[in-house]
């Protein structure tokens, strides 16, 4: 198979899809693989690095959608990307195609095969292919609400660890799954207070156990939140429901509640965001207020860590890359539960329950394509 991948265009995105190692082994199983030149310089690797690993360098983005049956990505195609996909053509990325009624209906219009990273499963109803982001931009979450409660980028002027004689900063995290630990573990560190809500009575028994104490966690109800994010310096939006637009928890009537200058990180702005008042931010202006409290929602945290997340992604995309090129996508599909349930949409039919179900789609399901 003729594999692809090209120079990411999302406002600072420096990952992409296939480092020259993960190009090395496509050509080893016997595919030839494109790379459109510079994709790889936000990583550092040049394109003479994708040269000897056999990869063959294209000068731009429109020879390999037009040429490649398969292009793997990192972020969801841009408007001018989509123009360019088609029927016959399978795209690897992450999608988030629930809270993006335009994406979707560009997907389905251009006929393309669409497997996104979000939504291939592992054991246990985890998501494989999320995690690795998922524990950077948690990480990331941290750092980034630390740096917004600075007074220079308006925030309430605390820090979050505190000093002797001064009380730490209180860290309020919605969510405690992999975004949520990492993060939590990352307040911790610093010496914040920490409170990490959930609705899974496991994850809390898991939180708890984790953190023997160093954090509190607290069953997620309306009042319990509200009660928390009163409370807050920093609040952190991590909820998911896979393939979900994710449910706005913290309202613009509680914003009233909160002290000037609080930070809200809304990590799960991907998914739509989990606060009323979120809207996507980029790298290059990261932050807005509204009602005096500090936004920050970038929708592609780990791109600003591009080397660090380009392997961690690599290493868990790979292996599905390999298989689907060895096998072709029905094959590898009918081979493999977990990456089937990756296939959100195929030559016009909306294949992922809730992608179809919060945009008014019919739902096709995949086993009905696979034969
Ligand atoms: N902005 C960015 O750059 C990135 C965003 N993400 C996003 O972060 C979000 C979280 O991802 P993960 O931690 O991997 O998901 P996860 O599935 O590991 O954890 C989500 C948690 O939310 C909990 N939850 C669901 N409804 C809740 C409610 N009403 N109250 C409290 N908790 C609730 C679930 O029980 C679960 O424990 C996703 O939307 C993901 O796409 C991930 C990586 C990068
Ligand atoms: C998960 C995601 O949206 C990202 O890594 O950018
Ligand atoms: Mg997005």
């Amino acid at each position: 198979m003729r594999v692809g991948t090209v120079r990411e265009i999302k406002n600072h995105e420096y990952r992409v899809g296939l480092t020259p190692e993960s190009a090395e082994e496509l050509v080893l199983n016997g595919h030839e693989v494109w790379v459109e030149t510079g994709a790889g310089d936000g990583i550092g690797s040049s394109d003479e690095h994708y040269v000897a690993a056999g990869a063959t360098i294209k000068a731009t983005a429109a020879e390999i959608f037009a040429e490649c049956e398969m292009v793997v990505k990192v972020k969801e195609p841009q408007a001018v990307e989509r123009a360019q996909l088609r029927k016959g053509q399978i795209l690897y990325t992450y999608l988030h195609l629930a809270p993006d009624a335009e994406q979707t209906a560009d997907l389905v219009k251009s006929g393309v095969t669409a497997i996104a990273y979000e939504t291939v499963t592992g054991p246990g109803n985890s998501l494989p292919l999320l995690k690795p982001m998922s524990q950077v931009a948690g990480r990331m979450s941290i750092q980034a609400g630390a740096t917004a409660l600075q007074k220079a980028q308006g925030g309430r002027g605390v820090l979050l660890g505190g000093v002797p004689g001064v009380l730490p900063g209180k860290v309020v995290v919605i969510g405690g799954g992999v975004v949520g630990i990492n993060a939590a573990q990352m307040a911790v560190g610093m010496g914040a207070d920490v409170t990490i809500l959930d609705r899974d009575p496991t994850v809390l028994e898991r939180l708890d156990n984790h953190f023997e104490g160093r954090a509190h966690t607290l069953f997620s109800s309306h009042a319990a939140l509200a009660a928390q994010v009163a409370e807050a310096d920093l609040v952190v939006g991590a909820v998911l429901i896979p393939g979900a637009a994710a449910p706005k928890l913290v309202t613009r009537e509680m914003l009233s509640t909160m002290q000037s200058g609080s930070v809200l990180v809304d990590v799960a702005i991907d998914q739509g965001g989990c606060f009323e008042t979120s809207k996507a931010t980029t790298h290059a202006e990261p932050t807005y207020v509204v009602d005096d409290i500090v936004h920050y929602c970038v929708a592609n945290m780990p791109g600003a860590v591009a080397r660090t997340s380009t392997y961690a992604l690599n290493n868990v995309t790979l292996p599905h890359a390999l298989r689907i090129a060895n096998k072709g996508w029905k094959a590898a599909l009918k081979a493999d539960a977990d990456l089937a349930a990756g296939l959100n949409v195929h030559e016009g039919q909306v294949t992922y329950e809730a992608v179809a179900h919060d945009l008014g789609y019919d739902y096709v399901p995949v086993a009905s394509l696979l034969g």
